[in-house]
């Protein structure tokens, strides 16, 4: 197949976030600071500023019993369901459609007071990985987010002021297997959840309000998005 021009930058982007993704907060070196806790949900951030912007780092990671890691990225990576989950949205649309699993996204997010609106320009791959831990496992699967460029769309030519973000999601599936004679269900699955997000918020907003703001958002989006993604796959077969 032809290779599409932001090919060999998707392909080092997702290396580079699936093997950060995959280190332990402990190795991710120093400075990560828990945030926010609630049940098996724990969220990690680092106090980072570029030219006086805060673009702190986030990692989090979650145990959510029930679904798979395929249908958690299914769930984040298909446009038709991002309305359902993501509160912060006011209009998303694809851009492009560069293969069944790479799509370009331009997204406004709702003005969040004193800050002027956002929005973010990122293309958004899928993708399943072998599973190395354990060959006849369940396979990994990811979504990276990465903000890039379009022609149509400048950044910051009309009210609205670019993001630059940075995202993985990765997901590993676990199956307790049931007991002799009985079959899986979905109370045999967990999936253990790792959300890595560094958003550069474009232009100046003050440190604290963005601050807050994250500490907000962040863990309701983690929580709203996995119970949708139960809610929505319940009474349905079970996607690996
Ligand atoms: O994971 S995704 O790819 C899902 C696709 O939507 C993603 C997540 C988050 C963002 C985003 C973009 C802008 C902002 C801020 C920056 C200054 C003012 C707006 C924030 C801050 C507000 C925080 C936030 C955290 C989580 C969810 C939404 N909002 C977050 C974009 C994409």
């Amino acid at each position: 197949a032809i290779q599409h021009r932001l090919w060999p930058e998707i392909e080092k982007t997702v290396q580079i976030q699936v093997s950060m993704a995959k280190m332990g907060i402990g190795e991710c070196g120093s400075g990560w600071q828990l945030f926010a806790e609630d049940g098996e949900m724990k969220m990690y951030r680092r106090e980072e500023e570029v030219d006086g912007m805060v673009v702190d780092p986030l990692k989090a990671v979650h145990i959510v019993k029930g679904i798979t890691g395929h249908e958690v990225c299914h769930h984040f990576f298909n446009p038709q369901y991002r309305y359902d989950w993501e509160t912060t949205l006011e209009h998303m649309t694809v851009l492009e459609t560069i293969s069944e699993d790479t799509l370009v996204f331009l997204q406004t997010h709702k003005r969040i007071w004193p800050a002027s609106q956002r929005d973010g320009l990122f293309w958004s791959h899928i993708r399943k990985l072998p599973n190395e831990k354990d060959r006849d496992g369940p396979d990994i699967w990811t979504v990276v987010n990465n903000s890039t460029d379009h022609p149509d769309y400048p950044p910051n030519n009309g009210k609205c002021v670019r993001v630059f973000l940075t995202v993985c999601l990765l997901c590993q599936t676990t199956v307790d297997p049931p007991k002799e004679g009985t079959s899986l269900t979905r109370d045999n699955l967990s999936c253990k959840i790792t959300y890595c997000s560094v958003v550069n918020p474009g232009g100046w907003a003050p440190a604290s309000v963005l601050r807050a703001v994250y500490k907000r958002e962040y863990p309701k989006f983690l929580k709203r998005f996995t119970a949708y993604v139960k809610n929505q796959t319940k009474n349905k077969p079970i996607m690996f």
